[in-house]
């Protein structure tokens, strides 16, 4: 199995990134997990404490099932990946199988920030936006699909997006192996990184 990992700020374009690439390979051979189904079971919390919760640090994310599950998957196990809710800020307690295939792509802002998941990544990707450009993409999502108004999604990014990039994301881009700059479409870097991936399927 190929582990690729691509991370990046929020809003960067990672999970178009993640699309782009299983595109136009064969279904079924590459598989895609999300650090957002890891974040923390806060069932023991009510929605106002959760929505409080800072979402862009470390601890907020399960890294121990993480790594885990990536292991399982590695040694042709499948498991059982929980569903989390961005209106609920929780997971729903479903889980979805996720098989193991000859590739498989991790994305998330903090997955470059753990020593024992870069480990076992074989590509390292960050995708850099600058932070206005991300910023307004996050705004338009939060906004729309992801239930906060503007002030809550302004007020978060300072308090708890902005200080954690800084901190945690932006400086784990020196592990990376490739960089792709995305505040246009890059159709080129997505182009290398798939031939990459159809030279380990062929
Ligand atoms: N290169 C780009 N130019 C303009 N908009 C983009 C670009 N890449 C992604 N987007 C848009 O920005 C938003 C966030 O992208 P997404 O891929 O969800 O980012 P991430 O997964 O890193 O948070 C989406 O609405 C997406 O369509
Ligand atoms: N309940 C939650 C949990 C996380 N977030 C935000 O998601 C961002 C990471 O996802 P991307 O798709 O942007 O990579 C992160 O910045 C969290 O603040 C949230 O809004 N609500």
């Amino acid at each position: 199995m190929l582990i690729i990992g691509i991370a990046g700020g929020t809003g960067c374009g990672k999970t178009t990134v993640v699309n782009q690439i299983i595109d136009s390979l064969p279904e079924g051979e590459v598989g895609v997990i999300s650090q957002d189904s890891y974040y923390n079971d806060l069932s023991d919390m009510p929605l106002e404490e959760r929505r409080k919760t800072n979402f862009d640090h470390p601890q907020s994310i399960d890294f121990s099932l993480l790594e885990e599950h990536l292991k399982l998957l590695k040694e042709g196990h499948s498991i059982k990946q929980p569903v989390y809710s961005f209106l609920e800020c929780n997971r729903t307690g479903k889980t979805v199988p996720v098989h193991p295939t000859k590739v498989l792509i991790v994305e998330g802002i903090l997955i470059l920030t753990n020593s024992l998941l870069r480990k076992m990544m074989d590509i390292k990707i960050f995708v850099h936006a600058d932070s206005d450009e991300r910023l307004i993409r996050r705004l338009k999502r939060d906004v729309n699909e992801r239930g906060w108004n503007l002030d809550e999604t302004l007020d978060k990014y300072q308090s708890n997006i902005k200080p954690m990039h800084l901190q945690f994301i932006e400086p784990s881009k020196e592990y990376a192996d490739i960089i792709i700059p995305n505040n246009k479409y890059n159709t080129v870097a997505v182009d290398i990184v798939r031939t990459i991936i159809n030279e380990k399927l062929a």
